[in-house]
């Protein structure tokens, strides 16, 4: 009775093993395949008798080897499952992803699963390697994060120039001018403003006017280097933020801003418009309570260009 309960437990147990929706691999000490089941059959479109006794890893070339008998061995050693989620690796084999709504992606994420077998001699010579498809959950995240992405990028990015929006760029300094105040390095600030932009709209109009400042924001963004940060303040109003420069630095970069700037040829209906840039510069290696401060330098500086007749550089203390 016993052991005809015993051999429809086993045969239920098959059952399920067979038709469940994950993938079943058993595996020996050497790596080759004892049991597959349909999940398996299903996506890697071998039948289990063409898999059995077969080696894993010529089974699924991609499976990264030095990785997986490391693995292997600590749930040996230790007689524990390891697990292993789609963030960590997206998936141990390649299955192609059938999934219709998550289509988007061509190949199934996975999460797995490694469980020690022990045999009657309490020797662990088989292992289990179970493998979910986590593809609709896997995508769900990553098009959330994403969009979180495109967000947060839109929350930070001035829509005409692409540059930085105030908000952020001023974050930014203050970032800088912190990192700067306890490490003492060094760093510059450049405010520029369009001279008599009014007359630029008020002559060719406000969309001649936008192409004049999306054309400085591009000169502006051709200078940069990587760690630069550059911003729209206001209207047409810039600002820089030059990490590792001394004012001497700083001025040169400005300079060759205001040259490039008065070079620049924008036609309208024909006419070139004519504009130059006033621009202030400030140190931050000199003392100052806040970032505001440093702007307010810059600011100055920058009121000293145009009081002087525009299309200049002034650094502010000089
Ligand atoms: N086309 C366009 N114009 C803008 C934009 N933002 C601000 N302005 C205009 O920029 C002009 C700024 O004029 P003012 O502040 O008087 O300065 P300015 O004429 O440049 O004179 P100075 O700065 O003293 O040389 C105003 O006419 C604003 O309407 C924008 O996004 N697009």
């Amino acid at each position: 009775m016993a052991e005809s309960m015993d051999l429809n437990d086993f045969h239920w147990l098959l059952a399920i093993v067979q038709s469940i929706d994950v993938g079943v691999v058993v595996l020996d000490r050497q790596y080759n395949v004892e049991v597959w089941n349909s999940f398996m059959e299903n996506h890697s479109g071998r039948s289990a008798r063409d898999a059995a006794e077969r080696s894993f890893f010529e089974l699924f070339p991609e499976v990264d080897e030095v990785w997986f008998r490391n693995k292997v061995e600590n749930v040996v050693t230790l007689g524990t499952a390891a697990f292993t989620i789609w963030e960590q690796r997206p998936y141990l084999v390649r299955f192609k992803n059938y999934q219709p709504i998550t289509g988007v992606e061509d190949f199934m994420y996975q999460n797995t699963t490694i469980l020690p077998l022990m045999a009657t001699n309490s020797k662990i010579e088989h292992l289990c390697v179970i493998i979910y498809d986590v593809t609709g959950v896997a995508v769900n995240k990553r098009q959330l994060q994403s969009i979180s992405d495109q967000f947060k990028h839109l929350s930070r990015t001035d829509r005409l120039t692409g540059l930085n929006n105030r908000g952020h760029w001023e974050e930014e300094l203050k970032r800088e001018h912190a990192r700067h105040r306890r490490y003492g390095s060094s760093a510059a600030l450049v405010i520029f403003d369009i001279d008599h932009f009014k007359k630029v709209n008020d002559t060719y109009g406000h969309q001649a006017g936008d192409t004049v400042i999306r054309s400085v924001a591009q000169v502006l963004r051709e200078q940069l280097r990587d760690t630069d940060i550059a911003g729209r303040y206001g209207g047409e109003e810039f600002v820089v933020l030059l990490p590792d420069i001394d004012a001497t630095g700083a001025r040169i970069f400005a300079e060759r801003l205001r040259m490039l700037v008065e070079r620049l040829q924008i036609s309208h209906d024909g006419q070139v418009i004519p504009f130059t840039i006033s621009l202030g510069v400030a140190d931050l290696s000199e003392p100052s309570h806040d970032h505001q401060q440093v702007i307010q330098w810059a600011d100055q500086a920058l009121y000293n260009s145009k009081r002087n007749g525009r299309n200049q550089v002034t650094v502010f203390g000089f």
